[in-house]
């Protein structure tokens, strides 16, 4: 559809090329589209191994008819924690699984490479769930295909040549993309570039139901749907049954393989090793009524009668620093931790015996793994609306949007009704899918094997390669 927006480049010789490559020729262009690219980006990296933007071609090319070391870049942005917290778990299995058989690069090419919108989605994401309504509007209104193919065709047209550099400079054998709005401008590059038969493009749905129609692209190589429900919606949106596939949602290998003991997890930090643990967040930016209820448990967790608490409190408030400081600067009758961003939340979910939070995906999942039963206080409109039956329904968990019964709720958790808590708890279990990380990377592997000859072919032939076929 939009083959014609850019015209195709002019393809060196192979000569050229390789001549280009191994010696190196400031005034070769490179296959990044390397002339456009100085109009509008800057070709700084904070990527070491990737400074030497033709170095990789030359490894590439001394490599070829050997094994060689296959780049993975995955694609993601910060809106939110959920996006980064899939991409890093998918970096570390392809580690644990693969070795050294694959070099994983995460990163938001967007912010690097292009310019506004694409590049502030983070600031405007969080505007926007922060005036919901906003959020709201922007989510239904963009869903109907007419609509958001026009626009990101529109800022294909823009921002073409400054993703293609972005893409062209970490030379990626296989891309795996975690956000619905990363896969249409990179489809179109690889089409542009006669790259799709060389480079495998694959989609991780990170939204568990009602995800935005834009992460169901009929142009990619697989589509990973976390639930059946989605997997549905995809083939209903156009995908073939053989592009679709349901393992659940990747969560970090560090929540799927720990074995970790309550008590040693407690004292590691710091927590009171008896009194239960309400853990209470708010996705990455700390979203959602943490405040009200953080002060409703402070009075509900606190047996007034016999004057002691029955319960400790752990906030974690992620990238919201003003929450923070608020919360930190409160008086508390009972045991409470009040934190940042966690880089380790295997651990704080591990010490505590039930979580609070908005319907994020991430973090039910992580969870559920953790056999952690929830109170679902808050959604965000759209993607996030689903989650609340799926967490309800199967009885892992309550929605209540009102602060004082979250707190009610908790209470009787840790008193009276421990045995709901329990309940709650295996099933939470029984919905966890703690291998869906490693079933994808698997896959993804065999895919990559599944590959003709052009995938071993290096970036600086292949120009030249797919010209001829
Ligand atoms: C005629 C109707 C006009 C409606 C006006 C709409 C204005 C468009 C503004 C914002 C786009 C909102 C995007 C919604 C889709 C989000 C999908 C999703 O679930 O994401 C979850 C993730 C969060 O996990 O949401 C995002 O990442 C949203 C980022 C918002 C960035 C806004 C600026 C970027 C605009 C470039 C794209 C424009 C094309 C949009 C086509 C959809
Ligand atoms: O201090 C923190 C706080 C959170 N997290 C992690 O951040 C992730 C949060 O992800 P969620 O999916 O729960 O929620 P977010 O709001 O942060 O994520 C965003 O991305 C999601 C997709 O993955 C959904 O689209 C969601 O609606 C959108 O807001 C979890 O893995 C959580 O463990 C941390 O690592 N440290």
């Amino acid at each position: 559809m939009a083959t014609n927006l850019v015209s195709p480049k002019k393809v060196a010789s192979i000569t050229e090329r390789v001549w280009q490559s191994v010696y190196g020729n400031s005034s070769s262009s490179s296959s990044g589209g390397g002339g456009n690219h100085q109009r509008r980006c800057s070709y700084e990296s904070d990527d070491d191994e990737y400074e030497d933007y033709d170095g990789v071609g030359t490894v590439q090319l001394m490599q070829m008819g050997a094994e060689r070391t296959k780049n993975v870049l995955i694609l993601m942005s910060d809106t939110g924690g959920g996006h980064r917290a899939s991409a890093e778990a998918i970096r570390d299995a392809f580690s644990i699984e693969f070795g050294d058989e694959y070099r994983i690069i995460v990163k938001d090419v967007w912010k690097e490479y292009t310019g506004w919108p694409l590049n502030d989605m983070e600031r405007s994401y969080k505007f926007m769930v922060k005036h919901v309504q906003l959020w709201k509007v922007a989510f239904h209104s963009t869903s109907p295909r007419w609509i958001h193919s026009c626009y990101l065709a529109a800022i294909a047209a823009y921002y073409a040549k400054e993703v293609e550099a972005g893409l062209m400079k970490y030379k990626p054998d296989i891309i795996i993309c975690v956000h619905p709005l990363m896969q249409h401008i990179p489809l179109w590059v690889l089409k542009w570039q006669g790259l799709q038969k060389k480079v495998v493009f694959v989609t991780i749905i990170t939204d568990l139901s009602s995800c935005h129609p834009t992460w169901f692209h009929p142009g990619v190589n697989r589509c990973y749907c976390p639930s059946n429900e989605v997997a549905k919606r995809a083939l209903y949106d156009g995908l073939e049954e053989s592009q679709v596939r349901v393992f659940g949602l990747p969560i970090r290998p560090s929540f799927a393989r720990a074995v970790l003991s309550k008590d040693d997890l407690r004292k590691e930090l710091e927590m009171d090793p008896d009194l239960p643990a309400v853990l209470l967040m708010g996705g990455g930016e700390g979203m959602g009524p943490v405040k009200e209820t953080a002060k409703a448990l402070g009075e509900s967790l606190y047996d007034k009668d016999q004057e002691k608490p029955i319960g400790q409190l752990i906030i974690i408030c992620g990238r919201n620093k003003g929450l923070t400081s608020t919360l930190e600067s409160k008086e508390w009758k009972i045991p409470v931790k009040v934190r940042g961003f966690e880089t380790q939340m295997e651990k704080w979910m591990g010490a505590c015996d039930c979580i609070i939070t908005k319907a994020g995906p991430g973090t039910i999942a992580e969870a559920l793994i953790r056999g952690l039963p929830i109170v679902l206080n808050d959604y965000i409109p759209g993607q996030e609306k689903g989650n609340v039956p799926y967490v309800v329904d199967n009885g892992a968990g309550v929605f209540t949007r009102s602060s004082l019964e979250t707190a009610r709720i908790v209470a009787e958790w840790f008193s009276s009704k421990t045995d709901e808590l329990k309940r709650m708890s295996e099933n939470a279990l029984k919905l966890a899918q703690p291998e869906a990380v490693f079933d994808i990377v698997k896959d993804i592997h065999e895919l990559a094997l599944q590959r003709g000859p052009l995938a071993n072919v290096p970036y600086v032939l292949t120009s030249s390669f797919t010209s001829l076929i």
